[in-house]
C-alpha cells in the first residue's frame, strides 16, 4: 500500500482520502452556516473540538474528560441549534446527486410535485397580483408550498380555502384589510390563509435596507421548501426567495420564469 513518511508519521492514501472528505465536510458545514449566528457557534464548537484533541494527546486526563462530557452534550445541543442548517445541507446533498437530476427520478417525483398546467394556472393569478402589487407599491408577502405541510404557518393566522385569484389577492393586501399585514400562504393550488406569521432570518449578511417582510421570506424559504414572493412596499421592488436564498430585484418574466422552473422541478434554480 502506499504509504508517506512525515517524520514520524506514516500517511497512506485512506488517510489523505479521509482528510480530505473531513476538509470538504466542514468546508460544506461552514458554507451553509457562514453569515449567520450559527456560524459563531460552529467555530466556537470546531474550537473546543481542537483544544479536546490537544487536552488529549497531552494525556490531561481530567481535563480530557471533563471536556469529553461537554463535547457529547454540545452534539445533542448543536443538533437543536442547527436545525436549519442540517436541513438546508441535506437538501444540498439530495439535489446535488445526479439521482435527484435523472429523468426517471423526475418523472416519479412528478407525482408529488406540481404538474406544468396546474403550476401555470397557480402561478398565473399571482403574478397579475404581483405586478399590481408592485405598481401600486403595496406590499405583499406569497409563500407558495412545494411538497412541504404548511398548515403550521397556517395556524398563525386567518385560514381561508378560496381558489387563487388576483382580485382577492390585491384585496388581501389592500391597506383597508385587516388581513393584510403578514403573508398569504398557498397550498395545493389553493389559498389556504392570510396574515401569518413567517419565521424571521437571522442572517446577518442581508443588505441592512431589507426590513422584516425580506427576512420573513428568506426565513420561510430556509425553514421549508416553499418559494416566497416578497412585494416591497417601499420601492415596488419583486423578490423571491427560495431554498434560504434572496433572489432580489426580478422582473415579472424573471419572477414567473423562476417561480414556474423551481415548483415543477425538484433541481434548485439557477442565478
Ligand atoms: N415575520 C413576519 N411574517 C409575516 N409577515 C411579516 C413578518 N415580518 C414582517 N412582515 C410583514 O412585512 C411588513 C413590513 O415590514 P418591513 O417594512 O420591516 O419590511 P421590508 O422588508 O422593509 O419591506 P418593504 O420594502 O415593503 O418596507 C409588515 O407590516 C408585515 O406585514
Amino acid at each position: 500500500m502506499l504509504t508517506i513518511h512525515l517524520g514520524f508519521l506514516e500517511v497512506g492514501w485512506l488517510d489523505l482520502l479521509d482528510v480530505l472528505l473531513v476538509a470538504l465536510l466542514i468546508y460544506q458545514i461552514y458554507n451553509i452556516v457562514r453569515g449567520s449566528v450559527a456560524s459563531r457557534v460552529f467555530v466556537g464548537y470546531l474550537l473546543v473540538y481542537l483544544f479536546y484533541l490537544l487536552v488529549k494527546a497531552f494525556g490531561l486526563n481530567l481535563l480530557t474528560t471533563i471536556l469529553e462530557y461537554f463535547i457529547s452534550v454540545g452534539a445533542l445541543a448543536l443538533i437543536i441549534i442547527f436545525q436549519q442548517e442540517i436541513r438546508r445541507f441535506l437538501l444540498l446533498i439530495g439535489k446535488s446527486t445526479n439521482v435527484a437530476n435523472s429523468r426517471l427520478f423526475r418523472r416519479w417525483l412528478s407525482r408529488t410535485t406540481g404538474q406544468p398546467e396546474a403550476v401555470t394556472s397557480t402561478l398565473r393569478p399571482i403574478i397579475d397580483a404581483c405586478k399590481s402589487l408592485s405598481t401600486e407599491f403595496s406590499g405583499g408577502l406569497i409563500a407558495i408550498g412545494k411538497n412541504d405541510d404548511l398548515t403550521k404557518f397556517a395556524q398563525s393566522g386567518e385560514r381561508i380555502n378560496a381558489d387563487i385569484s388576483k382580485l382577492l389577492l390585491l384585496s388581501i393586501f389592500s391597506q383597508y384589510s385587516p388581513l393584510h399585514d403578514g403573508a398569504v400562504l398557498i397550498s395545493d393550488g389553493r389559498i389556504i390563509a392570510a396574515r401569518c406569521i413567517l419565521p424571521v432570518s437571522d442572517d446577518d449578511e442581508l443588505p441592512p435596507a431589507l426590513g422584516f417582510r425580506h427576512r420573513a421570506a428568506l426565513g420561510m424559504s430556509e425553514a421549508t421548501d416553499a418559494a416566497v414572493i416578497a412585494v416591497s412596499e417601499e420601492s415596488g421592488r419583486l423578490t423571491l426567495a427560495v431554498n434560504g436564498e434572496l433572489h432580489i430585484g426580478l422582473t415579472l418574466a424573471e419572477l414567473s420564469e423562476r417561480l414556474m422552473r423551481y415548483l415543477q422541478e425538484p433541481g434548485q434554480i439557477t442565478q
